[in-house]
């Protein structure tokens, strides 16, 4: 049987776990695929010390990788926009199966890009893109291809998860976390993408495509990181019962798609609340199959090269299969189409509970005058604390709140901050009991 040739793109953290799972495990995933996956060539900037690459072909251009005829497969793992579209588009301009671990590819330009392999007839994967090694996206595109996907939730950022759970365990700073999670490869190039909540929405987008078969729009999702959160919202948010964990959302509604990622307070009792460090979790819930749970770790050198190698595995066996007849990249078949026209709805129009901590004057009313501008919005609220004050310090109150639009808390907020009796911004976090609203 012929084999399937494999040019890598890039040998960093991802590729260098590519490279060696490839290369230690042959005989088996030869026996999977039913026929050798090989390694033709190898485009990279310099030698990455975990990898032996003697005997193989390497090339700094990974260009020479694209429009080489022996590769059969281009393994885009380079990160990044641009130079990565140009690359990924030019293998399949040369009819060539692409696997790329790069969820800002994909949820930038992937409309483009399924286009441009659907006209070819070529294979573009993407499990690593999303949770890492977990295989996410082939449960929802394949395993749940029977069910209305109503909503799924997930912790979807390894470093984020590995930063709060860090914070809240040991009590560590927050850049002390994240450079170790840099150092052990979990970080994006711009850790800023997995602080701010970039990158969780880049892979949000993706699961919300494949969940409802609507085109991928990264630029309706609302995004927010992690960079606020302090140790006192972490403790206060434990004497409440809850664990600050950060989502990615994404609900079915009559009026639309939700498409969010936020920080959020998650009962403790909640599945999604005990994932800890770099793993990931995704919660699914489809109307057929009820609630489903993928867990495991979302990123790191060989969890999210098992990904890509099961893809290689998935475009092994596919090769052969007449283009129609391949499971669609984004789960559902028409591209760039969908029979589901609803828009993602704007953030003002999403409904949830919230935690808000403001530090107030210590003046007698004040407590008044926050339950007036919650209660005039038609808030009500669920728990109040109100630590002791020290003489001539600001008192930090802690509010939960019942569900309410996005929009009500938002006018909540503007009034609270123009009070002469609050210092400073209002933190908000928004409450979700996953569980309680399946
Ligand atoms: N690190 C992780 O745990 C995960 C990463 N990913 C994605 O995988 C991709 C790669 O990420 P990492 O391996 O972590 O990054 P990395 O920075 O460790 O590796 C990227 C490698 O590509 C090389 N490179 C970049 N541009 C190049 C070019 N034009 N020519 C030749 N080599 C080039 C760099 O020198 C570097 O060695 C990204 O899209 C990332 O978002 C996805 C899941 C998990
Ligand atoms: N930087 C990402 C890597 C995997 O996608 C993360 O931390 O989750
Ligand atoms: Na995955």
């Amino acid at each position: 049987m012929k084999s399937v040739r494999v040019g890598i793109c890039g040998l960093g953290t991802v590729g260098g776990g590519t490279f060696n799972v490839l290369m230690r495990n042959a005989d088996e995933i030869a026996r999977r695929a039913g026929r050798p996956i090989v390694i033709e060539q190898v485009a990279m900037r310099r030698e990455n010390p975990d990898c032996d690459t003697t005997g193989v072909k390497t090339t700094n251009d990974v260009f020479e990788v694209a429009h080489n005829p022996d590769v059969d497969v281009l393994v885009e793992l380079i990160g990044g926009y641009e130079v990565a579209r140009e690359l990924v588009l030019t293998a399949i301009e040369n009819g060539k199966h692409v696997v790329t671990a790069n969820k800002a590819l994909i949820a930038v330009h992937g409309n483009e890009i399924f286009q441009a392999a659907h006209e070819k007839g070529v294979i573009v994967a993407f499990e690593a893109a999303v949770a890492g090694g977990i295989p996410v996206i082939k449960s929802l595109r394949e395993g749940l291809g029977a069910n209305r996907i109503e909503w799924l939730a997930g912790i979807i950022n390894g470093t984020g998860n590995y930063i709060l759970t860090h914070m809240r365990d040991e009590g560590r700073a927050f850049e002390d976390v994240l450079a170790e999670a840099q150092a052990l490869g979990y970080a994006e190039a711009d850790p800023t993408f997995d602080v701010e909540g970039i990158d969780a929405a880049h892979k949000l987008t993706i699961l919300a495509s494949i969940a409802y078969g609507v085109p991928l729009q990264f630029d309706k999702a609302y995004t927010e990181g992690i960079s606020r959160i302090t140790f006192d919202d972490v403790e206060q948010a434990d004497n409440l019962g809850y664990v600050i964990k950060h989502l990615g959302i994404s609900k079915r509604t009559e009026a639309g798609f939700e498409l969010r990622v936020h920080p959020a307070l998650v009962p403790k009792e909640c599945l999604l609340a005990n994932v800890s460090g770099v793993k990931n979790a995704i919660e699914v819930m489809g109307d057929a199959v009820g609630p489903t749970i993928y867990y495991g770790a979302g990123a790191g050198a060989e969890p999210t090269a098992s990904a890509v190698v099961a893809d290689l595995l998935d475009v092994a066996r596919d090769i052969s299969t007449e283009h129609r007849y391949r499971v669609p990249y984004l789960a559902f078949s028409g591209i760039g189409e969908s029979d589901n026209d609803l828009p993602i709805l704007p953030m003002e129009e999403i409904s949830t509970a919230y935690y808000l901590r403001l530090l107030a004057v210590d003046r007698p009313g004040v407590l008044a005058r926050v339950a007036t501008i919650l209660s005039e919005q038609g808030i009500s609220i669920e728990a109040i604390i109100q630590k002791e004050a020290i003489e001539g310090e600001l008192v930090p109150i802690i509010l939960l709140t019942h569900r309410t639009r996005e929009k009500h808390m938002n006018e909540v907020i503007r009034q609270l901050e123009s009070l002469a009796d609050i210092a400073g911004s209002v933190t908000r976090i928004r409450v979700e009991t996953l569980d309680e609203d399946a």
